[in-house]
This record gives C-alpha cells, sequence and structure tokens, in this order.
C-alpha cells in the first residue's frame, strides 16, 4: 500500500514537472509565434508606372509605415490602412521619383497624423528627413536605414533584419537596376551602393524593388548576386552596360519631379 502510495505521489511529481516544463515550453513556443505573426506586410501595385508599394504594420499594436505609395492609390491605401485598422505613422519613399507622383502628401491629408519621410540627400522637403544608419521604428519592428545613391542622390533601402527583408526601391530591381542617366545619377556609385550595402546582406534576405515591368515580385540577395545581368559584373563592365541602356525618359518626369520635391500633393 505504502509502495502503491509511493508511487503514485512520485509519477504525480514527474506529472508536475512535465506539466510545468510543457508550460514553459509553450509560453516560448507562443512569443515565438507570435513575434513571426504580428508582423503584417502587403506588396500593392500601380499598373500605370508599375510601381510596388509596400504597407508594413505591427498587428500587436496597430503602428504601420507604407513605403513609396502612388498618388492615384492614396485613397485605395487609405481605405486599406483604415479596414484593417492599422495607424498610419509613417508614409515613406525609397527617393524622389521621376515616374510617378508620390501619395506620401495625400495620405497625410486622408490619414491625419501621418508624417512624409525621404532620404535627406533628396534635397525634397517632408517631415522627416533619413540619413544612412537611422532607425525607422513602427510598433516592435524597426527599418535600419541604408543610404544607396546612384539612381539619385537621395536614394535609400529600408532593411528589417528581423524580418530579413528590404526595400530597395530604384537602387536594385528585379535583375536590373535604376537608370543612372539624370537626377544625379551615378553608375558607380549605384554599382558601389549595391555591393556595399545590398550584396553584404544574408544571401537569403528577400528584396523587394520599387518597380518590376515583367510581372516579377521579390528576389533574394543571393539570387541578384548569381544573376543580375547588370550588377553581377565588374565596375567597368556595369558602366559601360548603363552608358548603352538607351531608355526613353519617363513620361510623367516633368509633372513628378516639382510634384516630388515637396513630398506629394497635398
Ligand atoms: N517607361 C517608364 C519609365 C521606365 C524607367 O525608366 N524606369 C526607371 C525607374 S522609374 S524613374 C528605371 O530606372 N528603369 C531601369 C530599367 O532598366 O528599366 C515611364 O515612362 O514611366
Amino acid at each position: 500500500m505504502l509502495r502503491q502510495f509511493k508511487s503514485v505521489v512520485h509519477s504525480a511529481k514527474v506529472a508536475k514537472v512535465f506539466l510545468w516544463s510543457n508550460i514553459d515550453i509553450n509560453i516560448r513556443l507562443m512569443s515565438t509565434k507570435m513575434d513571426r505573426n504580428n508582423f503584417f506586410f502587403r506588396q500593392l501595385f500601380d499598373p500605370v508606372s508599375c510601381t510596388y508599394t509596400y504597407l508594413l504594420g505591427d498587428l500587436t499594436t496597430r503602428d504601420a509605415v507604407i513605403i513609396d505609395p502612388v498618388l492615384e492609390h492614396a485613397e485605395r491605401d487609405a481605405g486599406l490602412i483604415k479596414e484593417l485598422g492599422f495607424n498610419l505613422i509613417y508614409a515613406m519613399n525609397t527617393h524622389m521619383h521621376a515616374d510617378h507622383i508620390t501619395g506620401t502628401g495625400k495620405l497625410k491629408s486622408l490619414l491625419p497624423g501621418a508624417r512624409s519621410v525621404i532620404g535627406k540627400a533628396s534635397g525634397a522637403t517632408a517631415d522627416v528627413h533619413l540619413a544612412d544608419a537611422d532607425l525607422v521604428k513602427f510598433g516592435g519592428y524597426q527599418l535600419s536605414v541604408a543610404a544607396t545613391p546612384g539612381h539619385t542622390n537621395g536614394c535609400v533601402t529600408y532593411i528589417c533584419h528581423e524580418q530579413g527583408i528590404a526595400f530597395t526601391g530604384d537602387t536594385l530591381l528585379i535583375r536590373g537596376c535604376g537608370r543612372t542617366d539624370f537626377q544625379e545619377g551615378s553608375s558607380e556609385a549605384l554599382y558601389k551602393s549595391v555591393h556595399q550595402k545590398i550584396f553584404t546582406l544574408p544571401d537569403h534576405y528577400t528584396l523587394y524593388p520599387a518597380h518590376d515591368y515583367k510581372g516579377l515580385t521579390a528576389t533574394t540577395v543571393g539570387e541578384e548576386k548569381k544573376y543580375n545581368p547588370r550588377l553581377s559584373k565588374s565596375l567597368g563592365e556595369f558602366i559601360k552596360i548603363m552608358e548603352n541602356l538607351n531608355l526613353p525618359y519617363p513620361k510623367m518626369i516633368d509633372k513628378a519631379l516639382p510634384a516630388n520635391r515637396v513630398c506629394g500633393i497635398y
């Protein structure tokens, strides 16, 4: 009888230890899972300029940022942000675009409280100016700013190390890159930006560009290092390729640049 009692006590103790360690593991799993699951990401598209806009949010605090919004879609984007219960804190640009008018100005009027953001070297007016190594925080997340001049002086890449993703604007396009034939463009600067600030990220990081003209949506650092037909070459070869692109000027450039110098139409 005593032996039986001892055995019950023993198994109860084991069960208790088992139960507690299980709870501990579950709590740890839950918090890891919660961290992964409370990051909101949505890629949006403008078919006219083939521009990608990105909405990022913290599903717990509801703070959100939007990257490279397009004026014509400000109502769509503001509607989505409201519907999903987000509080837009920053309407951000990767650079002063030449092919479309940014939606940051209109989003500020549709979503009071949102602040416009752009790289300081762009020369554009905005509520917040960023420089290399700055951090943009929203909820429990942050974007590290990497100055990546070349397409324009003020180009920046936004990196979310926690999620292993980066928003490259026009600096790096999928199997391509931004042109360097206007707006302070410099092929040498762009090549160095990509090789020093983007290709040095881990190979598995997913890269999201501001445009794609073929319907592709994302790439990785490893893929671009291997397959980018321009940037996988030497600097000399890259400069020659860029000199011979012969692209027509963007149709909207004369309207877009003056509007984007003040971060869009209010
Ligand atoms: N046809 C479009 C403009 C296309 C263009 O020039 N895209 C730019 C980015 S927007 S300034 C670019 O850098 N392209 C690089 C490339 O290799 O295509 C228009 O008229 O808007």
